[in-house]
Protein backbone atom coordinates (compact mmCIF):
# COMPACT_ATOMS: atom_id res chain seq x y z
CA UNK A 1 0.00 0.00 0.00
CA UNK A 2 1.50 3.55 -0.79
CA UNK A 3 1.09 6.35 1.03
CA UNK A 4 -1.53 8.44 -0.63
CA UNK A 5 -3.78 5.31 -0.50
CA UNK A 6 -3.45 5.95 3.70
CA UNK A 7 -4.93 9.09 5.62
CA UNK A 8 -4.50 9.75 9.36
CA UNK A 9 -6.31 11.33 12.05
CA UNK A 10 -4.78 12.78 14.72
CA UNK A 11 -6.99 12.87 18.33
CA UNK A 12 -6.19 16.60 20.35
CA UNK A 13 -9.20 17.21 21.84
CA UNK A 14 -8.91 15.54 25.07
CA UNK A 15 -8.90 17.49 28.48
CA UNK A 16 -5.92 16.18 29.77
CA UNK A 17 -8.18 16.03 32.80
CA UNK A 18 -5.31 12.83 34.78
CA UNK A 19 -2.21 14.78 33.52
CA UNK A 20 -3.56 18.20 34.23
CA UNK A 21 -1.92 20.04 31.56
CA UNK A 22 -2.66 19.73 27.49
CA UNK A 23 -1.26 16.42 26.61
CA UNK A 24 -1.00 17.68 23.22
CA UNK A 25 1.72 20.43 24.07
CA UNK A 26 4.19 18.23 26.82
CA UNK A 27 7.57 17.88 24.76
CA UNK A 28 9.65 14.54 24.35
CA UNK A 29 13.04 15.06 23.75
CA UNK A 30 12.10 18.81 23.11
CA UNK A 31 9.39 18.25 20.64
CA UNK A 32 5.91 18.49 21.76
CA UNK A 33 3.70 15.31 21.75
CA UNK A 34 1.21 16.27 18.84
CA UNK A 35 4.25 17.49 16.76
CA UNK A 36 5.98 14.10 16.78
CA UNK A 37 2.84 12.20 16.47
CA UNK A 38 1.99 14.10 13.36
CA UNK A 39 5.19 13.67 12.08
CA UNK A 40 5.20 10.21 12.35
CA UNK A 41 1.64 10.13 10.52
CA UNK A 42 3.54 12.07 7.83
CA UNK A 43 5.39 9.45 7.02
CA UNK A 44 2.71 6.93 6.71
CA UNK A 45 -0.03 9.08 5.07
CA UNK A 46 -0.35 11.51 1.94
CA UNK A 47 -2.98 13.50 4.10
CA UNK A 48 -2.57 13.85 8.07
CA UNK A 49 -5.82 15.35 9.49
CA UNK A 50 -5.49 16.66 13.48
CA UNK A 51 -8.68 16.68 14.68
CA UNK A 52 -9.60 19.06 17.60
CA UNK A 53 -11.82 21.95 19.11
CA UNK A 54 -9.12 24.24 19.30
CA UNK A 55 -6.89 24.32 16.40
CA UNK A 56 -5.70 27.52 17.58
CA UNK A 57 -3.36 26.15 20.19
CA UNK A 58 -1.48 24.47 17.95
CA UNK A 59 -1.23 26.35 15.18
CA UNK A 60 2.63 27.49 16.16
CA UNK A 61 3.60 23.59 15.85
CA UNK A 62 5.70 22.68 13.09
CA UNK A 63 3.20 20.46 10.77
CA UNK A 64 4.16 20.61 7.34
CA UNK A 65 1.65 18.25 5.92
CA UNK A 66 -1.15 18.22 8.25
CA UNK A 67 -4.19 19.84 8.47
CA UNK A 68 -6.54 21.11 10.79
CA UNK A 69 -10.07 19.90 11.37
CA UNK A 70 -12.49 22.18 13.97
CA UNK A 71 -14.34 19.71 15.90
CA UNK A 72 -18.01 21.22 16.25
CA UNK A 73 -20.00 21.41 19.48
CA UNK A 74 -22.46 18.96 20.11
CA UNK A 75 -25.59 19.32 22.12
CA UNK A 76 -24.73 16.85 25.48
CA UNK A 77 -27.60 14.81 26.94
CA UNK A 78 -28.72 17.89 28.96
CA UNK A 79 -29.36 20.14 25.82
CA UNK A 80 -26.51 21.81 26.50
CA UNK A 81 -23.43 22.50 23.81
CA UNK A 82 -20.36 21.05 24.72
CA UNK A 83 -17.20 21.29 22.56
CA UNK A 84 -15.96 18.11 23.40
CA UNK A 85 -17.65 14.34 23.06
CA UNK A 86 -14.73 12.12 23.69
CA UNK A 87 -12.68 10.32 20.77
CA UNK A 88 -15.30 8.51 19.27
CA UNK A 89 -17.29 11.71 18.03
CA UNK A 90 -13.38 13.57 17.04
CA UNK A 91 -13.36 10.34 15.18
CA UNK A 92 -16.21 10.67 13.24
CA UNK A 93 -15.90 14.19 12.61
CA UNK A 94 -12.37 13.98 10.76
CA UNK A 95 -13.58 10.13 8.96
CA UNK A 96 -16.15 12.68 6.96
CA UNK A 97 -12.91 14.25 5.02
CA UNK A 98 -11.52 10.81 4.24
CA UNK A 99 -11.30 9.49 0.98
CA UNK A 100 -8.89 6.89 1.13
CA UNK A 101 -10.45 2.89 2.03
CA UNK A 102 -7.94 3.03 4.98
CA UNK A 103 -7.47 5.72 7.65
CA UNK A 104 -4.92 5.53 10.39
CA UNK A 105 -6.31 6.95 13.94
CA UNK A 106 -3.97 8.11 16.31
CA UNK A 107 -4.27 9.61 19.81
CA UNK A 108 -1.84 12.18 20.59
CA UNK A 109 -0.61 11.06 23.94
CA UNK A 110 1.90 8.22 22.55
CA UNK A 111 5.69 9.06 23.74
CA UNK A 112 6.73 5.55 22.33
CA UNK A 113 4.90 5.54 18.98
CA UNK A 114 7.29 3.64 16.45
CA UNK A 115 7.22 4.19 12.85
CA UNK A 116 8.67 1.09 11.67
CA UNK A 117 5.83 -1.07 13.62
CA UNK A 118 3.26 1.48 11.79
CA UNK A 119 5.07 0.55 8.36
CA UNK A 120 4.81 -3.03 8.67
CA UNK A 121 1.10 -3.20 9.66
CA UNK A 122 0.69 -1.42 7.07
CA UNK A 123 2.21 -3.60 4.79
CA UNK A 124 -0.07 -6.39 6.21
CA UNK A 125 -3.68 -4.10 5.49
CA UNK A 126 -4.32 -5.67 2.28
CA UNK A 127 -4.63 -9.16 3.23
CA UNK A 128 -7.27 -7.95 5.98
CA UNK A 129 -10.41 -10.17 5.23
CA UNK A 130 -13.00 -7.70 3.76
CA UNK A 131 -15.56 -7.91 6.75
CA UNK A 132 -13.39 -6.79 8.68
CA UNK A 133 -14.03 -2.61 9.40
CA UNK A 134 -10.64 -2.54 11.53
CA UNK A 135 -7.35 -3.67 12.39
CA UNK A 136 -6.33 -3.33 16.07
CA UNK A 137 -4.03 -4.92 18.81
CA UNK A 138 -5.91 -6.48 21.52
CA UNK A 139 -4.75 -6.54 24.69
CA UNK A 140 -5.75 -6.91 28.02
CA UNK A 141 -9.74 -7.69 26.99
CA UNK A 142 -10.30 -4.49 24.95
CA UNK A 143 -9.04 -3.22 21.74
CA UNK A 144 -6.86 -0.23 21.31
CA UNK A 145 -8.45 1.78 20.01
CA UNK A 146 -6.09 5.04 19.13
CA UNK A 147 -3.53 3.52 17.52
CA UNK A 148 -4.82 1.29 14.44
CA UNK A 149 -6.52 1.22 11.09
CA UNK A 150 -10.47 2.01 10.24
CA UNK A 151 -12.39 1.13 7.04
CA UNK A 152 -13.79 4.23 6.11
CA UNK A 153 -17.04 2.21 5.14
CA UNK A 154 -17.29 2.13 8.60
CA UNK A 155 -18.69 5.90 8.81
CA UNK A 156 -22.64 5.43 8.53
CA UNK A 157 -22.28 2.49 11.03
CA UNK A 158 -20.56 4.69 13.28
CA UNK A 159 -22.57 8.05 13.17
CA UNK A 160 -25.88 5.76 13.68
CA UNK A 161 -24.06 4.44 17.07
CA UNK A 162 -23.15 8.31 17.63
CA UNK A 163 -26.66 9.61 17.35
CA UNK A 164 -28.26 7.16 20.09
CA UNK A 165 -25.71 8.31 22.56
CA UNK A 166 -23.43 6.06 21.73
CA UNK A 167 -19.94 7.22 23.28
CA UNK A 168 -17.66 4.07 23.49
CA UNK A 169 -15.53 2.55 20.99
CA UNK A 170 -15.36 -0.98 22.86
CA UNK A 171 -18.69 -1.00 23.17
CA UNK A 172 -19.09 -0.11 19.00
CA UNK A 173 -16.43 -2.42 18.07
CA UNK A 174 -17.99 -5.07 19.81
CA UNK A 175 -20.69 -5.26 17.10
CA UNK A 176 -18.17 -6.14 14.07
CA UNK A 177 -15.55 -8.34 13.01
CA UNK A 178 -12.07 -6.32 13.68
CA UNK A 179 -8.74 -7.80 12.53
CA UNK A 180 -6.26 -8.54 15.32
CA UNK A 181 -2.81 -6.40 14.73
CA UNK A 182 0.40 -8.51 16.14
CA UNK A 183 2.29 -5.87 18.79
CA UNK A 184 5.97 -7.23 20.00
CA UNK A 185 6.79 -4.17 21.76
CA UNK A 186 3.88 -3.94 24.61
CA UNK A 187 5.77 -0.25 25.42
CA UNK A 188 4.55 0.90 22.06
CA UNK A 189 0.96 1.72 23.48
CA UNK A 190 2.29 3.16 26.79
CA UNK A 191 0.18 6.42 27.00
CA UNK A 192 0.50 9.15 29.74
CA UNK A 193 -2.05 10.06 32.03
CA UNK A 194 0.10 11.52 34.56
CA UNK A 195 3.66 12.53 35.20
CA UNK A 196 6.02 9.40 34.76
N1 LIG B 1 -10.71 15.49 19.02
C1 LIG B 1 -10.89 14.98 20.23
N2 LIG B 1 -9.93 14.20 20.78
C2 LIG B 1 -10.15 13.71 22.02
C3 LIG B 1 -11.33 13.97 22.76
N3 LIG B 1 -11.24 13.35 23.97
C4 LIG B 1 -10.04 12.72 23.98
N4 LIG B 1 -9.38 12.95 22.83
C5 LIG B 1 -8.05 12.46 22.45
O1 LIG B 1 -8.06 11.06 22.59
C6 LIG B 1 -6.80 10.59 23.07
C7 LIG B 1 -6.95 9.76 24.31
O2 LIG B 1 -7.66 10.48 25.28
P1 LIG B 1 -7.33 10.39 26.82
O3 LIG B 1 -6.08 9.61 27.06
O4 LIG B 1 -8.54 10.03 27.57
O5 LIG B 1 -6.93 11.91 27.07
P2 LIG B 1 -7.74 13.04 27.76
O6 LIG B 1 -9.21 12.84 27.56
O7 LIG B 1 -7.13 14.31 27.29
O8 LIG B 1 -7.31 12.83 29.27
P3 LIG B 1 -8.25 12.61 30.55
O9 LIG B 1 -9.02 13.89 30.71
O10 LIG B 1 -7.28 12.39 31.67
O11 LIG B 1 -9.12 11.42 30.21
C8 LIG B 1 -5.94 11.85 23.24
O12 LIG B 1 -5.19 11.99 22.06
C9 LIG B 1 -6.95 12.96 23.35
O13 LIG B 1 -6.45 14.21 22.89
C10 LIG B 1 -12.33 14.78 22.15
O14 LIG B 1 -13.38 15.10 22.71
N5 LIG B 1 -12.06 15.26 20.88
MG1 LIG C 1 -10.18 10.97 28.38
Amino acid sequence: MTNDQLTAIVLAGGKSRRMGRDKALIPIEDVPMLQRICQIAETCAEQVYIVTPWPERYQHLLLPKSQFIQELPLPDETGNESKTHGPLVGFAQGLTQVKTDWVLLLACDLPKLRVEVLQEWISRLQQVPEEAIAALVYRNNRWEPLCGFYRRRCLPELNKYIEQGGRSFQEWLKQYPVQVLPLVDQEMLFNFNSLI
